[in-house]
C-alpha cells in the first residue's frame, strides 16, 4: 500500500467540517484507492465534541481510512501533512457580511499560516474555507513565506461556481453535468461577479454558447448574478436567512470539488473558478488572491488566459478588485502590519 496522505481538516467539529471528512474519507476527493490518515483539529472546549466525530468516522469502517487522529493544538495538527482544509473560523449570522468576520477571524489564519511554515511539508497544498476566505488564504500564505509557495494556497469561491452552474442547468433545462466553464471572478462576497459569457452547455448532444442556451441575456445580467439574493452572488445570506445557520453541506461538497481537481486535474477544454494569488493576470494587483478559471495539470494551476471581457464585466471586476484591496489593508491591519 501506497504510504497515506495526511489531509488536515481545521474546525473539524462544525458543520462543514461534519460533512466534510466523511466524503474525504470515502475517497470522493484522492480516489477511493488512495489511503488517509485524517487529521482533524478543533479549539479545546470542543474536543468531546472532536472525539465524538473521530469515533464516528472509525465506525464508519472504511478500507483506506487508515488513521483519524483528533487534536487541540497546531503542532500536533500541522506536522507533514500533504493537504490542508482551514474550514475552523466563526460563521456570519444574519444581517452580516463576510467581511465582519475579518477582524475575529483573520488572527486564526495568520497563526495557522506560521505553523504551517512550522510543521507542515513545503509541498502541502492549502484551501481557505473560513471566511473572509481570499483575505483569510493572503494572510495565511503572507506568514508561511520562505517555507511554502504562495501558489500553493487557495481560497474557495468553487461554491459559488457550483451555485451558477446550477442556476443555469435549471434555466437551460439540462443537468448541471451539461453545463461546463462558468467563471467566478474575484471575491468570495456579494461583489463577486459570476460570468457565463464563456460558458457552454451541453444540449440534446451539441455544444452550445450558455448564453444562447439560457435564452435570456436581460437575466443573465441582472436575476442570475442577483435578484433578491436568491441566485448567485447573495445566496449564502438567502441560506443563513431560511436554514438559521450558514451553508455546510454544499461548501463541504464544494471543498471536496476543489481539492479533487486540484489533485486529479480538469478535463480537457474545461475550466473551474479557484481563488488563487493573481500574477497580474487580466489586470488584478499581483499576490491578492483572487477568484480565476483555472486549469489545472499535474497538480499545478494555470490561469486562463485571453478571454475577453466586455465593459459590464470589466467594472464588475474593478468592484470586487477593490473591495480586495480594502479588505486586505484591514487584514494587515488586524495583524499589526503596515499597509502594502
Ligand atoms: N468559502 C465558502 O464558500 C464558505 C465559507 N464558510 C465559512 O466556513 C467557516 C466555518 O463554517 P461552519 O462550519 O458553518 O462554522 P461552525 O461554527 O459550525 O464551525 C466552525 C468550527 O471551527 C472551530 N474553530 C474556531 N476557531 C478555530 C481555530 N483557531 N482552530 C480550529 N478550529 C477552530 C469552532 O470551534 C467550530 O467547531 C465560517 O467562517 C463560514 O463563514 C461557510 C460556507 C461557505
Ligand atoms: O454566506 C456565508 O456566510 C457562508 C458562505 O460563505 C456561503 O454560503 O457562501
Amino acid at each position: 500500500m501506497a504510504s497515506p496522505l495526511r489531509v488536515l481538516v481545521t474546525g473539524a467539529a462544525g458543520q462543514i467540517g461534519y460533512s466534510l471528512v466523511l466524503q474525504i474519507a470515502k475517497g470522493d476527493v484522492f480516489g477511493k484507492e488512495t489511503p488517509i490518515v485524517l487529521v482533524l483539529l478543533d479549539i479545546p472546549p470542543m474536543a468531546a465534541v472532536l472525539e465524538g466525530v473521530q469515533f464516528e468516522l472509525t465506525d464508519c469502517a472504511l478500507a483506506n481510512l487508515t488513521g483519524v487522529e483528533a487534536v487541540t493544538n497546531e503542532k500536533d495538527a500541522f506536522t507533514n501533512i500533504d493537504y490542508a482544509f482551514l474550514v475552523g473560523a466563526m460563521p456570519r449570522k444574519e444581517g452580516m457580511e463576510r467581511k465582519d468576520l475579518l477582524a475575529a477571524n483573520v488572527r486564526i489564519f495568520k497563526s495557522q499560516g506560521a505553523a504551517l511554515a512550522e510543521f507542515a511539508k513545503p509541498t502541502t497544498k492549502v484551501i481557505v474555507v473560513g471566511n473572509p476566505a481570499n483575505t483569510n488564504a493572503f494572510i495565511c500564505a503572507k506568514y508561511a513565506a520562505g517555507k511554502i509557495p504562495a501558489r500553493n494556497f487557495s481560497a474557495m469561491t468553487r461554491l459559488d461556481h457550483n451555485r451558477a452552474s446550477a442556476q443555469v442547468a435549471i434555466k437551460s433545462g439540462v443537468t448541471v453535468g451539461n453545463v461546463k466553464n462558468v467563471i467566478i471572478w474575484g471575491n468570495h462576497s456579494s461583489t463577486q461577479f459570476p460570468d457565463v459569457s464563456h460558458a457552454k452547455v451541453n444540449k440534446n448532444g451539441s455544444e452550445v454558447d450558455a448564453v444562447s442556451a439560457v435564452g435570456d441575456s436581460a437575466w443573465l445580467q441582472s436575476g442570475f448574478i442577483s435578484v433578491r439574493g436568491v441566485t448567485v452572488q447573495k445566496r449564502g445570506a438567502v441560506i443563513i436567512e431560511r436554514r438559521k445557520l450558514s451553508s455546510a453541506m454544499s461548501a463541504a461538497k464544494a471543498a471536496c470539488d476543489h481539492i479533487h481537481d486540484w489533485y486529479k486535474g480538469t478535463p480537457a477544454g474545461s475550466f473551474v473558478s479557484m481563488a488563487v494569488p493573481s500574477d497580474g493576470s487580466y489586470g488584478i494587483p499581483e499576490g491578492l488572491i483572487f477568484s480565476f478559471p483555472v486549469t489545472i495539470s499535474n497538480g499545478e494551476w494555470k490561469i486562463v488566459q485571453g478571454l475577453e471581457l466586455n465593459d459590464f464585466a470589466k467594472e464588475k471586476i474593478a468592484v470586487t478588485t477593490k473591495e480586495l484591496l480594502e479588505e486586505r489593508d484591514e487584514a494587515l491591519a488586524a495583524c499589526g502590519e503596515s499597509k502594502q
